[in-house]
């Protein structure tokens, strides 16, 4: 399925580069097939990567033993070290522990682990979930503290699954998708089925959710009167930029809508010291133009207020034209005489076409056959928009109908909806323009949503905070929402590591991607690795994804019943020489052996 999302968006005379590691994929319980992977690069010369910039020499001599004995040689990949050092005393050691696991749990908390915990990060890598709760469970009782990689997910849980639909819908109302988790979880319809029923026949009446929260339901009625009966003036701006606080507008062009026929047409250009490099690329306005053109900005903004006088405006993507045109007028200290009733064809045109995918205006132009050249010339833009108008008119009788039958409908639904979400919505909504410390403003958000909607806070919840504390500088809450949602969208549990945590438990699973200065991978046993009902094949390179993780000391471990371990701490290198017949992991051996046919040197 991603194969062939990736085959449909790359373009024949593209370039295509893929990075992946067969000896990484794990994944088969998720769909992950990698013979498949095998196939396609078929079609593609493939390069390796030679040198190794995490781990030193002393460690890749074991992966490559590992990879000689469980790897197709075709995809065993050589490397080479960056590092040639000599390994410490401590950093391989192979160690069998007495009797029962839990005991091997303990002697390595208790024994092993504090030797390594001053020696930068340090991650105990385990093969199931349950050993991941073990090992935090008996740190905890001992109070070292560390990061448990959660066996559920903190972005699986509700609290994400709430508060991040529930934010998005604040910045955009129009989301189909957002507000069928908001539906589901405010309003708590019987089903999801019926809670996403409800939300597509809202936006196929041209409502949108936030309607009901800001009385806004009439805005087609309202749209249609002013369009039909009154002097609507259509506008657009050329600008410096996109900053609309700090940008200057050089152009403002206007249309007359007068009882829906096109009237007189309005162009002012104005004066600027902005640099016009990179905006001109969009506008084509040159500084030559400007200097034989433009006048004094005061005079041209007085201009545009004349010729509005109190006609309601229309833009399309109004937001952008209204806050750098208020913006524009503060500066120059005008007064905003402009009329407040002011319609966004954006707007309307999402209400009327719901389903289309895109909504710029020579999109529209193209999609309803209008006349008109989308040129980002403010002049062109506004008579394309006045002809784009004329042509959504034609389709809002029949989107007014569907309303009135959507109200009368869902009567109930929307009085819940009201009742269970109006407060919570509009509270976060003033909050978007305020400047937020995002990780106070997310657990005030998610504490009230906490109660308001009766679930748990989720483990490593403290952990969340701390990293957006860390990661998310204060800013106003649409910034911050608008450069991190997208972003929070695709996190998993592992993405809040920082790097200033001193000690991680975690399967090995979700370790991928990762790397710790000391790497602990206990219970290496036969039916643990490989596990007796997992693919073997699949276990080796699982077990290669934890050896990978190290950048310095690896520590691996076993239990067997029958062996009493009686030498001291300090001869761990050895261990990999003393111990080879003992009862252990068969992914070992090759490493076992390795170290028996040599004789390591190592730093003391
Ligand atoms: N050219 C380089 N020079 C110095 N350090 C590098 C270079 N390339 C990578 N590294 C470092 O090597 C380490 C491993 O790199 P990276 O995490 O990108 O590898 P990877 O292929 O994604 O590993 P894996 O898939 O096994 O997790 C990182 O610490 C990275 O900063």
């Amino acid at each position: 399925m991603q194969w062939e999302i990736i085959n449909n968006i790359i373009k024949k005379e593209t370039t295509v580069v893929l990075f992946g590691d067969y000896e990484q994929s794990i994944y088969s319980f998720l769909g992950a097939d990698i013979s498949f992977l095998k196939s396609i690069i078929e079609n593609y010369s493939v390069h390796n990567f030679d040198i190794n910039y995490r781990s030193p020499s002393y460690l890749l001599e074991i992966y490559k033993e590992f990879s000689k004995t469980f790897f197709k040689d075709e995809w065993s990949v050589p490397t080479t070290a960056n590092e040639t050092i000599v390994p410490e005393k401590d950093a391989l050691v192979y160690r069998n522990i007495d009797d029962f696991d839990k005991k091997e749990e303990e002697y390595i908390i208790n024994k092993i682990l504090p030797y390594y915990l001053d020696k930068g990060t340090t991650a105990i890598l385990v093969r199931f979930n349950n050993k991941v709760n073990d090992f935090s469970y008996m740190l905890e009782s001992k109070g070292i503290s560390h990061f448990k990689v959660s066996t559920s997910d903190i972005f699986k849980s509700t609290l994400l699954k709430s508060t991040l639909p529930f934010l998005s819908s604040l910045i955009n109302p129009y989301s189909r998708t957002n507000w069928f988790y908001n539906m589901q979880h405010f309003l708590k319809f019987p089903n999801a089925k019926t809670a996403t029923q409800f939300t597509i026949n809202l936006f196929n009446s041209g409502f949108i959710p936030s309607d009901f929260f800001f009385n806004n339901e009439n805005v087609l009625i309202d749209f249609k009167y002013k369009i039909q009966n009154e002097r609507v003036i259509v506008f657009d701006t050329e600008t410096t930029g996109l900053d609309t606080n700090n940008d200057d507008i050089i152009q403002i062009a206007g249309i007359e809508l007068i009882n829906g026929k096109i009237g007189q047409t309005f162009e002012v250009f104005l004066k600027t010291d902005k640099d016009l490099t990179e905006s001109q690329k969009i506008h084509k306005i040159t500084r030559e133009y400007l200097d034989e053109h433009a006048v004094d900005r005061k005079i041209a903004l007085k201009q545009f207020l004349d010729f509005v006088g109190k006609s309601s405006l229309v833009a399309h993507n109004l937001k952008y034209d209204k806050s750098i045109i208020e913006s524009n007028l503060k500066r120059e200290n005008i007064e905003n005489s402009l009329n407040t009733i002011q319609f966004d064809t954006l707007d309307i045109a999402k209400r009327l076409f719901p389903r289309l995918h895109k909504y710029k205006l020579e999109y529209l132009i193209e999609y309803l056959n209008i006349e008109g050249i989308n040129s980002h010339n403010a002049l062109d833009d506004v008579i394309a928009t006045a002809n784009l108008i004329i042509a959504l008119e034609t389709h809002l009788e029949a989107k007014i109908i569907d309303q009135k039958h959507f109200l009368l409908v869902n009567e109930n639904a929307i009085k819940k909806l009201k009742e269970n979400f109006k407060e919570t919505y509009c509270k976060h909504y003033n909050f978007l323009k305020r400047y937020v410390d995002f990780s106070k403003y997310f657990d005030f958000l998610s504490q009230e949503l906490i109660i308001q909607l009766n679930f748990n806070k989720p483990s490593n919840y403290d952990k969340l905070l701390r990293y957006f504390e860390l990661k998310i500088k204060e800013d106003t809450l649409e910034n911050t929402l608008l450069e991190w949602l997208d972003i929070l969208n695709t996190f998993k549990e592992t993405d809040l590591i920082i790097g200033d945590e001193n000690l991680i438990i975690s399967t090995i699973h979700r370790s991928k991607g990762l790397q710790f200065d000391n790497v602990f991978i206990p219970n290496c046993n036969d039916g643990i690795y490989p596990f007796i009902y997992a693919d073997e094949e699949e276990d080796a390179r699982l077990f290669y994804v934890a050896l990978t993780r190290a950048k310095k000391r690896l520590i691996i471990s076993s239990h067997t019943k029958n062996h009493k371990t009686s030498f001291e701490f300090k001869d761990n290198v050895k261990v990999f020489l003393q111990y080879t017949n003992v009862e252990c992991s068969k992914f070992i051996l090759p490493i076992k052996s390795y170290f028996n046919s040599k004789d390591i040197n190592t730093s003391t």
